[in-house]
């Protein structure tokens, strides 16, 4: 996952308030910052590893000027973690288009292999959204070769409807165009979220912004408009006129996992409150809980993304809530860390057993997910060490079974937890006193809920169906050293401790 948002203002300089935007997002890539701004005349760019308050600062906003902007944090799925695919990518024809990327594309090699053959284009990085920015440049020009140049708008929706038809995977896009405009789009499946949202700029006419998550538009004063379709482009020009264009036809299915602990719990995502979701998700597992018959004195969440969960489970079951792990928010998030070792100490940085709450007790733990399953084994150590009688363990989502391939590092198939096991199996392999897993139809049903024109969801990390259809010899590729996750790992064995300062040499 990573995070994009963009901003068209009719009166002022934008690079202040991306930078306030991205800060929002920040949860959703912690790894690589970027932002580009565009003042009519030239672009200004800055990009570099580490977190947007650490790659920006005051001083930026005078070199990088320009009332249309938009910025990026990365969460790398695919080629490197160098500096250099930290995104915006930029293209200098046609037009000038800068692009920034939120997803992952599963035919990447194919199009790389055209746009350097076919089209004699030199690509600089393994990234695939360097791919995606050049089979757009691609089609645009082919669009202008047919229609002229006269109507650059109508080629940009022509470039975006002919690059839909040629790449596969997970696309939501924001990309500045010179001359032009703010263009965003996002694929016929709509996977990644992305939305639009406007504030009025009085007499000058309406400012406009895009951003995977809308709580982004708040801290900015936009009011959200919708959700881009799947499969549509929106082009704001550089007077601010807002032009839609459906590319290509689109079946929302959206990316469950957004619900479960990608985005923030105060985001509304395709209409559907991630909150909200999160409490259904509490009210299925209570049912679990109930049925199993176990005498359970504390519900205690995973902090900070189980809680909604526990909350709700905890109220129905009338079981009592209970804090009993303190979070140190010092630390960041250990899943997106590289390297076993390094999380598995993070884990224990990151969390403390308040002793209280776990002596002579039965606890259930709650957290959203068991990817690897080294936090919750970790924790469950430490509720022992800090006296609990037994350990019990719920995961709000249900087994994380197969690679994500759509935006989300998950580890290879062998390092998941429930990858090949039996429930019983995995519940002694996390040393824990019994195992609650959510049922898929009732995570679907918990997400459904808040929006029942939603027909499908993407679940392929819970049940391996891959909507936009996947080569085998892709997923074998995962497989090997060429998943961005491996590659961190190795980079932990070869490298020692990572730092962001390592991956900018890299
Ligand atoms: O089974 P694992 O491979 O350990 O991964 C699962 C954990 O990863 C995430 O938490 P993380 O600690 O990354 O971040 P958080 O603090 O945002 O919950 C998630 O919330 C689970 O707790
Ligand atoms: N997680 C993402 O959305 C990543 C975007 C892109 N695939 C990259 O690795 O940079
Ligand atoms: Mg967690």
């Amino acid at each position: 996952m990573c995070g994009i948002l963009g901003i068209a203002s009719r009166t002022h300089d934008v690079f202040a308030e991306i930078y306030d935007g991205l800060l929002m997002l920040q949860h959703r890539g912690q790894d690589a910052s970027g932002i580009v701004t565009y003042n009519g005349e030239f672009f200004r760019e800055k990009k570099a590893n580490g977190l947007v308050k650490d790659v920006f600062n005051a001083s930026d906003a005078e070199t990088l000027l320009g009332k249309i902007g938009m910025g990026h944090v990365r969460y790398p799925t695919a080629g490197s973690l160098s500096a250099t695919e930290a995104q915006p990518f930029f293209v200098n024809a046609p037009y000038g288009i800068y692009l920034v990327h939120n997803g992952n594309i599963t035919n990447t090699e194919e199009q790389r292999e055209k746009v350097t053959a076919k089209y004699s284009r030199h690509l600089r990085t393994t990234s695939d959204s360097e791919v995606l920015l050049n089979v757009l440049a691609d089609k645009v020009a082919d669009a202008i070769k047919v229609n002229g140049n006269a109507d650059p708008i109508r080629n940009l929706f022509a470039g975006v409807k002919m690059t839909m038809e040629r790449v596969q995977g997970a696309y939501s896009v924001i990309c500045l165009v010179a001359g032009v405009g703010m263009l965003a789009f996002r694929d016929p499946y709509g996977i990644r979220p992305l939305s639009v949202a406007k504030r009025e700029a009085h007499v000058e006419g309406d400012d406009f912004a895009f951003a995977s998550e809308d709580v982004a538009f708040g801290i900015n004063g936009f009011d959200k408009l919708r959700d881009l379709r799947p499969g549509e482009a929106i082009l704001i020009d550089l007077d601010g006129n807002m032009h839609e264009f459906q590319a290509v036809e689109g079946k929302l299915t959206p990316c469950i996992f957004e619900y479960v602990y990608l985005a923030r719990p105060d985001s509304l995502l395709d209409g559907v409150s991630v909150y909200k979701t999160q409490m259904r998700m509490g009210q299925t597992l209570a049912k679990q809980i109930q049925d199993s018959g176990l005498e359970i004195d504390r519900i205690i969440p995973v902090p900070d993304s189980a809680r909604p969960v526990a909350l709700e489970a905890a109220k129905i079951t009338g079981i009592p809530y209970r804090e009993g792990l303190v979070k140190n928010r010092y630390v960041g998030r250990t899943f997106i860390m590289p390297g076993q070792a390094e999380r598995q100490k993070s884990v224990r940085r990151k969390l403390n057993a308040v002793p209280l709450e776990f002596d002579g007790h039965n606890v259930l733990l709650i957290d959203d997910s068991i990817v690897r399953g080294n936090t919750i084994k970790k924790i469950v150590q430490m509720c022992r060490e800090a006296g609990a009688k037994k350990v019990y363990i719920a995961s709000a989502s249900p087994p994380v079974k197969y690679p994500n391939v759509y935006g989300i590092d998950m580890p290879t198939k062998a390092e998941l937890v429930a990858n090949g096991k039996e429930i019983e199996e995995i519940r002694e392999e996390l040393g824990a006193d019994a195992l609650f897993y959510q049922n898929l139809d009732d995570l679907i049903w918990a997400a459904k809920e808040g929006n029942p024109e939603i027909e499908s969801f993407d679940c392929s990390c819970f049940d391996g169906n891959y909507i936009t259809g996947v080569d085998e010899d892709y997923l074998d590729s995962l497989e090997n050293s060429s998943r961005v996750s491996k590659k961190r790992e190795d980079m932990q064995v070869v490298g020692g401790s990572w730092n962001a300062a390592k991956l900018a040499s890299g």
